[in-house]
């Protein structure tokens, strides 16, 4: 008999195959504190959550039977990942349930904020018949930015597209073709801000996409713009937006999620005249929560049952013996996909990796997914890519995986060597274990190099001339940006070199740009290996 615990508000009926099973006994207990679900956790063996209850690591240090987790939606960043990665807990998502919900619920903030539905409503129930305040805008013939063009994004531009929007996306996975058949234009952030209308996010929340709209985007604002984000707070830079509302440059804002949940009662969107909002409801109907509750409890248990299941977002097993010979070469498999990912630019195509030396011998197909998932995490968030579902991201969107394999590495015993093919260039990167160095990258587009894959790093190419190295140590220095190692790599003496500097902080991008403007230096990006 399995027991399942059930501590978030669930649909009744979406877990009804659980509750129905012979063998499991569903125990409902909701609004549990860190420490009494610490002192009961121990008898379950399944745990279903929606995002309230912060599954943290002493949770999972007492949960001593638990198999699998369950979260009835997309975000799992109420979630320990590592520490239930590390105790060998499942961890499964609902990831499609509350797609057309929660576009449908952007669309109705859309429309509000269009028509100043929530403001007039709260005039109108005062007994005042207002009819002059509330002068809207048609959403025909504008232009829709939508910032993330994954499940919910493409389905908010089908719709749009309806209402006769013109709609433009930027999604760093989206390839033309694909765009092509969505019927819609590809643009960069900047492009968007300067031409939309109305702009909606649906990207997840990662370092590439905190703030990504923030002073600098509405400085070069289409005056007017409306902005919607039922994604996640931070996207958004919500200090900036009250500026730009307050400075006309921004008509309205609608927002179903914010930086901190709940905001604080004093927070400036709560009595703002132009920004309406709601309780992060946008997976809030009926038919979104039963449709993640079923799509959860069936994988439970599948889990329970020792069936074969979907929708994991953490580690699978392996043979011990496998695992022994790879577990050295994980991190290093993730730091070089992290690396490339973060050194090529345009839509990512195609992955080859190649494996050459002792590791061709092998089943390599567990470290690929960590070098797959070190590429997506990049875009997609730490939190939605793992390695049980880094291949079938990658087959989603569309990125080809190619594998290599050569007995012969040379002067390596092993190396592993990653090539990104994006829409706009092909960079790789080749690394090894070198007994007593630990993980080293020894090769950036067939440069030779030697770098710890770790840190804050600034990725520079150039024209091998002298004093190129002495200008940037002297910009870098003027700006207290502290150079703790530097590598050159070059083919020939004065033709095409790399420099790599690891740098003790992360660098301002207004640093990195005025690096560019050094004569010689082509090329200046900054590269984060956590
Ligand atoms: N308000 C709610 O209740 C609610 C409900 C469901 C989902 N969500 C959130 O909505 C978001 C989208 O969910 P989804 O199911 O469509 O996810 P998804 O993974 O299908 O789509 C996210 C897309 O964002 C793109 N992206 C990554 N980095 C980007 C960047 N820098 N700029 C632009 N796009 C980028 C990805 O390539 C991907 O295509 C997630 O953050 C999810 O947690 C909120
Ligand atoms: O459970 C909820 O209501 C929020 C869900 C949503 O944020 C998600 O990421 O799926």
């Amino acid at each position: 008999m399995f027991k399942v615990l059930v501590s978030d508000p669930i649909s009744d009926q979406g877990i009804q195959q659980l509750t129905e099973a012979a063998d499991i006994t569903v125990v409902k207990k909701t609004g549990l504190s860190e420490a009494e679900l610490i002192e009961i956790i121990g008898e379950f063996d399944a745990l279903l959550v929606r995002s309230q209850t912060k599954v943290t690591k002493p949770i999972m240090e007492a949960a001593t039977k638990l198999k699998v987790i369950g979260r009835a939606g997309v975000g799992v960043d109420n979630i320990d990942l590592e520490a239930a990665t590390q105790r060998g807990i499942i961890v499964i998502n609902a990831p499609d349930g509350n797609t057309i919900t929660t576009c449908e619920h952007a669309f109705a903030m859309m429309m509000a904020l269009a028509r100043h539905i929530p403001q007039a409503y709260a005039k109108t129930v005062t007994g005042e018949w207002d009819r002059k305040s509330f002068l809207g805008v048609e959403l025909r013939h504008k232009t829709l930015g939508v910032l993330g063009m994954g499940r919910i994004g493409s389905e908010v531009a089908k719709r749009a597209k309806a209402f006769g929007m013109n709609i433009l996306g930027y999604d760093p996975f989206m390839t033309e073709e694909r765009a092509a058949k969505l019927g819609i234009t590809l643009a960069s952030v900047d492009e968007i801000v300067q031409q939309a209308d109305f702009i909606t996010a649906h990207a997840p929340l990662t370092p590439e996409t905190r703030h990504m709209v923030s002073r600098d985007q509405f400085a070069i604002m289409k005056k007017g713009m409306r902005i919607i984000n039922c994604a996640r707070g931070g996207i958004i830079d919500e200090v900036a937006l009250v500026e730009a509302i307050d400075n006309g440059i921004v008509a309205g804002a609608a927002f179903d999620v914010f930086e901190s949940e709940p905001p604080s009662p004093e927070h400036p969107f709560l009595s703002h005249p132009k920004i309406i909002v709601t309780p992060h409801l946008g997976a809030s109907t009926i038919e979104a929560q039963e449709n993640v509750a079923i799509d959860v409890s069936e994988q439970i248990l599948h889990i329970l049952r020792n069936e074969p299941f979907a929708n994991a977002v953490n580690m699978p097993p392996i043979s011990a013996s496998l695992q022994n010979k790879l577990q050295p070469y994980y991190d290093l498999g993730v730091k070089l996909g992290s690396f490339i990912a973060q050194a090529a630019s345009g839509a990512v195509q195609e992955i080859v990796v190649s494996y050459a030396g002792d590791l061709a011998e092998v089943d390599t197909q567990p470290l690929t997914r960590y070098i797959v998932r070190g590429v997506l995490a990049n875009h997609l968030g730490e939190d939605q890519v793992n390695v049980v579902n880094s291949m079938h991201l990658a087959k989603i969107r569309d990125v080809n995986i190619v594998i290599q394999k050569s007995h012969i590495a040379k002067d390596f015993t092993n190396l592993l060597t990653v090539t990104l093919k994006t829409a706009k260039e092909e960079r790789s990167v080749a690394g090894t274990l070198l007994t007593g160095y630990g993980p080293r990258i020894v090769q950036i587009d067939k440069f030779p190099v030697d770098v710890a894959p770790v840190g804050n790093l600034i990725l520079i190419s150039h024209n091998d001339k002298p004093g190129l190295i002495g200008n940037v140590g002297t910009l870098l220095g003027s700006n207290n940006v502290n150079i703790a190692t530097m590598q050159v790599g070059r083919k020939l003496a004065g033709g095409q070199a790399i420099m790599v500097l690891g740098v003790d902080k992360p660098t301002p991008k207004e640093v990195l740009k005025q690096l560019t403007e050094i004569a010689d230096l082509n090329i200046a990006k900054e590269i984060t290996l956590v």
